[in-house]
């Protein structure tokens, strides 16, 4: 299936047909809901495309209670979405340019040391016969110039080693930025939903006695798109995300989990996240959005939040859950308040 990397789809009818035959039936007993994602995976699975992906998926869902579609969409994102970022290929392209020029520096570099090599060899020779003292002003003159070739071959080559090496520096910083665009949301600038799985799976590994998560949706927020527009409510969502981006802090990790709902994770007790979650209610609540055009406040802005800690033992998921049950709550008993789940 070509190389180990890249996976493609180009069967003629009756062989992908025959794929999909042998897919269908193992998405089936393993109870995978039959989504785009989960069809791309299993097609490779069977068509024998990767065998590191096949033995993830296999491993990832061994039976027909073990799907998740987080997993579903990561081993998604790993394999087909990743090798297809232009980034990526342009990366690929400059990284395979710089071994080649690399390996012609090398190569012009060695054939120098040889040829210099060989006529040391030959000057030896020369001095240990009897030899007439213009023949040895010759030779030391050609050594000389020799020398010189071979000190401007080494200078070209460390400056290629230089230039390589720089390039390989903007590279990594090129793909940094391009990770760190990837879980921030371009609206509010803050961590999109992305980064939050991330951050809310290494804060239960790292340290679930104390994690506490708040969600926090913004009341009425239809309303304020239907009466000033979309771009007004685009701009509360930047103020909204403004302050929480404020609160970022080693222990307070704040993202925009969708639409006009965000989330904040506290590491920390209940006591303290409550605390917070009060704070970032009143300060939302005393917000001044004018508008732009004719410097009129809009009403007042108001959030409710969900919130809950942590219990050792539980899934991301059911903990994310529990804070959702307390949002729906908050807006059940009338908006504009914190309810602990
Ligand atoms: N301007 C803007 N609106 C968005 C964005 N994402 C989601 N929305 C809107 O947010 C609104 C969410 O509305 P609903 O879920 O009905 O809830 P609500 O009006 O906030 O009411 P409650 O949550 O019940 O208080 C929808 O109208 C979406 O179109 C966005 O990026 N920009």
């Amino acid at each position: 299936m070509g190389n180990d990397d890249i996976i493609d789809f180009r069967e003629d009818l009756p062989t992908a047909s025959n794929y999909l035959r042998m897919a269908v039936p193992l998405m089936v007993q393993r109870r995978i809901p039959p989504t785009p994602y989960n069809y791309a995976l299993w097609y490779a699975h069977v068509q024998n495309a990767h065998p590191e992906l096949s033995r993830k998926l296999l491993a990832a869902f061994p039976d027909e209670d073990s799907y998740d579609p987080r997993k579903s969409e990561a081993l998604f994102l790993e394999y087909f979405v990743k090798h297809y970022l232009p980034q990526s290929t342009q990366a690929q392209e400059l990284i395979a340019t710089l071994v080649a020029q690399l390996a012609q520096a090398v190569s012009r570099n060695l054939q120098g040391v040889h040829n210099y090599g060989a006529s040391l060899r030959g000057a030896i020779e020369v001095f240990e016969q009897d030899v007439d003292p213009h023949q040895i002003r010759a030779m030391v003159g050609k050594l000389l110039t020799e020398t010189r070739d071979l000190e401007e071959l080494n200078q070209v080559f460390a400056s290629k080693l230089k230039a390589a090496s720089d390039q390989v520096e903007q590279l990594k910083r090129e793909l940094a930025e391009s990770e760190r665009r990837a879980r921030i949301d371009p609206l509010t600038k803050i961590p999109n939903r992305r980064g939050f799985d991330e951050a809310i799976a290494q804060a239960l590994t790292a340290d679930n006695e104390t994690t506490c998560l708040l969600l926090l949706d913004i009341d009425y927020f239809k309303k304020l798109n239907d009466t000033y527009g979309h771009p007004m409510g685009d701009r509360v969502l930047q103020i909204v995300g403004g302050v929480l981006g404020k609160l970022q802090s080693d222990r307070i990790f704040i993202a925009r989990y969708g639409g006009e709902e965000f989330a904040v994770i506290v590491n920390d007790e209940l006591e303290a996240a409550h605390a917070l979650a009060e704070q970032i209610r009143c300060q939302i609540a005393a917000l001044q959005i004018k508008r732009k055009s004719t410097h009129d406040t809009i009403g007042t802005i108001t959030v409710s939040i969900g919130l809950t800690r942590f219990r050792p033992g539980e899934s991301a998921e059911t903990f994310i859950e529990r804070a959702d049950t307390g949002l729906y709550l908050a807006k059940q008993e009338g908006r504009n308040r914190v309810i602990i789940a």
